[in-house]
């Protein structure tokens, strides 16, 4: 199942140390999302994947986040946790897209075998317009912004908000969908996104992390 055109897609995850981890939270978090006009969810490791799956008929974006002291690539380093996100129910695979060491096949290896041996649309999370060209040349379906500003070279982008610039130099240059993800925070922000030529825009922490959205009150109180 594809991403369609103009979609709002929630991103429902929540790491261990958030009192929303857990798969009954991101259930009831897309299905929050759903009755809200999302048209996609994207979800991290299988049993939040298996959960989601169980109560949306939304196409879902599943990665599988896995931190080691030894690899900066985390989202979907390698085959293995592919397939275990594709069999838990993701229609299409996000991964690191980035040339950074990983612990697994080389991306554009793991693209085509995705592809070829799983079945399923591939979601390419990059951070410059060359890792762009790069997935775009190795099969992805969808190329997106997320990790602009998360890698070494683009650190200094983080703070300026989304990567705008980024998002507009994709959508001139690469013939595929191209999709806004990384802090989108505001609905001005997304509807800037669809006017720069995103396919779909992808939202994480400003909808589903109410630790992270109460902060930003906190902030404004005396
Ligand atoms: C860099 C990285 O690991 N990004 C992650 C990717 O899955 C998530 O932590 C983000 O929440 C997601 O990309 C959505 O972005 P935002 O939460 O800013 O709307």
């Amino acid at each position: 199942m594809l991403i369609p055109k103009g979609a709002l897609v929630v991103s429902c995850q929540a790491r261990a140390d958030n009192p929303l981890h857990g798969p009954v939270h991101m259930a009831a978090m897309a299905r929050a999302a759903e009755q809200g006009g999302a048209r996609g969810i994207r979800a991290n490791g299988a049993d939040d994947i298996a959960a989601i799956r169980a109560v949306s008929a939304l196409p879902i974006i599943g990665i599988a986040k896995v931190w080691t002291d030894r690899f900066p690539v985390y989202i979907t380093p390698g085959f293995a946790q592919a397939a275990e996100i594709a069999g838990a129910g993701a229609d299409i695979i996000g991964l690191d897209a980035t040339p950074r060491p990983r612990d697994g096949e080389p991306v554009e290896i793991l693209i085509g075998r995705i592809r070829s041996e799983l079945g399923r649309e591939v979601f390419a999370d990059i951070a410059t317009l060359e890792e762009g060209r790069a997935a775009h040349a190795a099969g992805t379906t969808y190329v997106a912004t997320t990790l602009a500003g998360y890698t070494e070279g683009t650190a200094s982008r983080k703070a300026g908000g989304p990567d705008l610039d980024l998002l507009s130099a994709l959508v001139a240059e690469l013939p595929l969908p191209i999709v806004a993800e990384g802090r989108f925070d505001t609905p001005d922000l997304v509807a800037e996104a669809f006017r720069r030529g995103a396919h779909a825009v992808v939202v994480g922490t400003a909808v589903t992390n109410p630790r992270e959205i109460t902060k930003k009150f906190v902030q404004a109180a005396p």
